[in-house]
């Protein structure tokens, strides 16, 4: 019996609300009349640009998106239910889909405009459920790296750096200095607070994403503040105090100065609740337990340095072994043999990384994570270059000045 996937075709593009994009995807909510499809679910069109044109053929034969089968077969069995999304696939016809884009360009914002747009040759898209559009207020968090590395891997140069200051501190001095902004936030974001189960800390985190997402004008990608589904500009304040009102119980004509402790402990609290923030370090330190640096040295043991990109058997195969065989084998002496096992583990550790996380500020609140895409085997230089770029640019800053982060086991 074939089941027929469901389409939008008989929905209005003015139908649908823009959310949000990233470099890959765009997300619009629907808005319009009742439809038990479509209420409170969003659509997930995959983009393309000139440096990433489409590589897929424009016939209905073509596959679902792999971020479904992906969260199905890999991340339902290491993540607890309640933070994943439903994911469903849904077809999309051309014409609906050229009068969708054609409808919704000219109110995405400038910079995406610019440099992307909706791939028209995709015959699929994504539909999930709305984290923004029911709520008065969403939060979006994009949490970074929760742990410090094991020295176990490094050079004995990198590892006095990178296992005193983590990762996402060090980017962010790095992208300091490659910018013209020289000011700082009050409070930088440092992940390991917010990963820790410290009430104090988390609070120190949650008020560093707000401070940078006042100093960036709403522009960075590690907090965004979501009214009933649009985002809201920090300079807008009229808009955060009145989105804010009710679920923190400030005037509804609260300054930002106002706001600013209320939201840190009402969203600390929250996160506090949950051990989802714990449980996603801890999961990213075990898969990355070579460090980039141990899985390149790694490589230039093994007799075939070049990888496939893993197909979803490889990755239910890794799933399997992992979860059977992980804290068995001698990290500190990793086999060749396992190469693409420790690949496929570095290529899932970075999937957890560089995900979203929701937190509805609802009664009861909803957190929940999203953007958890299959990583490519491609990015394995990137990863590589930006580890050796963010390090040796942090080298570059006097021993007493470095930021040092607690937290994050450093066992192997
Ligand atoms: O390398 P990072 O840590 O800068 O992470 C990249 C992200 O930059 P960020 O630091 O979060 O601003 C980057 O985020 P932006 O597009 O810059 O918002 C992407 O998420 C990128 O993943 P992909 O190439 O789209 O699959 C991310 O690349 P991956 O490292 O996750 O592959
Ligand atoms: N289920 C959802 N409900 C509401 N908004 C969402 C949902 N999923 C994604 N978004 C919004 O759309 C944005 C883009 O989606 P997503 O992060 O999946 O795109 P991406 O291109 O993969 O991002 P990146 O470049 O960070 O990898 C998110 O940052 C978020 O603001």
């Amino acid at each position: 019996m074939t089941t027929s996937v469901p389409s939008p075709v008989n929905t209005e593009p003015s139908d649908w609300a823009y959310v949000n994009e990233g470099r890959a995807a765009i997300v619009f909510s629907y808005h319009g009349p009742s439809d038990p499809l479509f209420n409170r679910k969003v659509l997930r069109f995959r983009k393309s640009t000139s440096s990433h044109p489409s590589t897929i053929e424009p016939d209905a034969d073509q596959p679902d998106d792999p971020i479904i089968s992906f969260q199905q077969v890999v991340l339902a069995r290491l993540i607890d239910s309640q933070y994943l999304i439903n994911l469903d696939v849904v077809a999309l016809d051309p014409g609906w889909l050229s009068a969708f884009a054609a409808h919704h360009d000219s109110l995405r914002p400038r910079e995406h405009r610019a440099v992307s747009r909706i791939d028209l040759t995709y015959r699929k898209a994504v539909l999930a459920d709305d984290l923004v559009g029911p709520f008065a207020c969403a939060i979006e968090i994009k949490p970074k790296w929760g742990f410090l590395p094991s020295p176990t891997h490094l050079s004995p140069k990198t590892a006095e750096i990178k296992t005193r200051t983590c990762r996402t501190c060090m980017h962010d001095y790095l992208r300091r200095t490659q910018s013209s902004v020289t000011s700082s936030p009050p409070i930088a974001y440092c992940a390991l607070d917010l990963f820790a189960r410290d009430p104090a800390r988390v609070r120190r985190a949650v008020g560093g994403l707000w401070d940078t997402w006042i100093a960036s004008a709403g522009h960075g990608n590690k907090l965004r503040v979501f009214a009933r589904g649009t985002a809201l500009s920090p300079d807008d304040h009229t808009a955060v105090a009145a989105c804010v009102a009710n679920v923190l119980g400030t005037a509804p004509n609260a300054s930002l100065d106002d706001i600013r402790a209320p939201f840190c402990e009402t969203v600390a609290h929250t996160l506090l609740d949950t051990a989802v923030l714990p449980h996603l370090a801890e999961l990213q330190r075990q898969l990355d337990v070579l460090d980039i640096e141990g899985l390149a040295a790694l490589r230039a043991r093994t007799p075939e340095p070049d990888f496939p990109e893993p197909t979803l058997e490889d990755w239910r195969a890794f799933l399997d072994d992992f979860l059977a065989s992980h804290s068995m084998l001698d990290h500190e002496h990793p086999d060749p043999a396992r190469f693409f096992y420790y690949v496929r583990a570095f290529m899932l550790s970075a999937t957890l990384k560089d995900c979203s996380l929701f937190v509805c500020l609802a009664d009861p609140p909803i957190i929940k994570l999203v953007d958890l895409d299959p990583k490519s085997v491609r990015k394995f230089q990137y990863w590589k270059e930006m580890d050796d770029e963010i390090v040796s640019a942090y080298a570059q800053v006097d021993p007493e000045k470095r930021a040092v982060c607690v937290g994050g086991s450093t066992g192997c």
